[in-house]
């Protein structure tokens, strides 16, 4: 099994199965009685729409599991609605999960205490942009340098990668979520119109061609209180979009300041790869490509290179070494036994 716990969206890929989990991050709870109410996507439709006594959590902020207990009890949920069938899990399963490369010890643990939950006995940890820089086909265990660019929801990971390991690296608090505030704080401030929520994506997807056209969005007006449309084009939208990602940028230079001049000259050849969901904001490889001078390219389908990455090293189809573990890095939970996963009601 291959885990990668993001902070936007959770996605689990099972040998033999293929991608079984894509969903939404989050969970609806029941504040009154502290029950489950709804996981993944279902959790997700309720989000700005709850009364008072419902709460819409995200038990992952940046790659890091922050409520173990409800972290556990959506993966529990995610997984057995998707997987009914195959859901008593084979005592040997095993779980490769995606962790932040600068992630410390009780990070470490939560993620594998959460895999734990789940009834699954050995976990190991692979630093997520070593994932990444598998899943997007890159060589990585030669000694040559790969840049790869993760750009999540809440954080971006950047590395250089050689000989299967991260030589420099550096994690900005920048993703696609900063550049949907800045979106839907331009309109607030500008228009004086509130988006519902998920509407900002629907503009970036629209607006993200070369001929894109102006786009109406409706939104909340804040003094009538009623419904508005207001005008929005792709220019608008790369503007506003430049002061969040200029952190990303300093981010990327940064790190290539701090790598070896043999591997810099590898990249200017090879390229910055970007991955990640927010690899597709729109201008951003423009804007890696002119700061860097280096070729830049966005991986196919680049949400899902970390969760295929990771399939692959659990698979055997790749290395994955960091500078403290000469082995792959790994955390085995060892002889503790490993129960049936606890019986559930069924959730929305
Ligand atoms: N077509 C798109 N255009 C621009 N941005 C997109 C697009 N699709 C997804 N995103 C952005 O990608 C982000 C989600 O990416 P991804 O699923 O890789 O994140 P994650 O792994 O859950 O987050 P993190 O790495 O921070 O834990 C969201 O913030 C979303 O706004």
């Amino acid at each position: 099994m291959a885990v990668d716990l993001g902070a936007s969206r959770t996605r689990i890929h099972l040998k033999n199965h293929g991608l079984a989990v894509d969903e939404p991050s989050l969970a609806a709870v029941d504040t009154r009685t502290g029950s489950l109410v709804a996981v993944g996507s279902v959790a997700a439709r309720m989000v700005g729409r709850t009364p008072d006594h419902i709460r819409v959590a995200r038990p992952i902020a940046s790659g890091t599991v922050v409520d173990a207990e409800l972290a556990q009890s959506m993966l529990r949920h995610l997984m057995s609605r998707r997987l009914a069938p195959i859901w008593r899990l084979p005592s040997t399963m095993r779980a490769i999960v995606g962790v932040p490369h600068d992630s410390g010890p009780l990070t470490r643990r939560a993620a594998t205490l959460a895999m734990q939950g789940l009834g699954i006995k050995r976990v190991e940890l692979v630093d997520v942009p070593v994932a990444a820089a598998v899943g997007c086909g890159l060589t990585v265990d030669v000694p040559e340098a790969a840049m790869v660019v993760v750009v999540g929801a809440a954080t971006s990971q950047i590395a250089v990668l050689s000989l299967g390991a991260v030589v420099a690296s550096t994690i900005v608090h920048v993703g696609g979520d900063a550049i949907e505030h800045a979106i839907t704080e331009h309109l607030l401030s500008r228009h004086g119109v509130i988006l519902p929520n998920g509407a900002v994506r629907d503009i970036y997807l629209r607006l993200s061609g070369a001929e894109a056209q102006p786009m109406a969005v409706t939104g909340k007006d804040v003094g009538s209180g009623l419904a508005r449309n207001v005008a929005i084009d792709a220019g608008g939208v790369r503007d506003l979009i430049g002061t969040p990602l200029a952190a990303l940028i300093d981010g990327i230079t940064g790190v290539l300041r701090r790598s070896p001049p043999d591997l810099v000259v590898d990249l200017a050849d090879r390229g910055i790869i970007l991955t990640g969901g927010g690899a597709l904001i729109p201008g951003l490889d423009d804007l890696v490509r002119s700061a860097t001078g280096m070729p830049v390219h966005v991986a196919d389908d680049p949400h899902l290179r970390v969760v295929m990455g990771l399939a692959k090293l659990a698979e055997g189809r790749g290395a994955a070494r960091t500078p403290k573990d000469p082995e792959p890095s790994r955390v085995d939970i060892g002889e503790q036994p490993v129960g049936e996963p606890d019986e559930f009601a069924p959730v929305a």
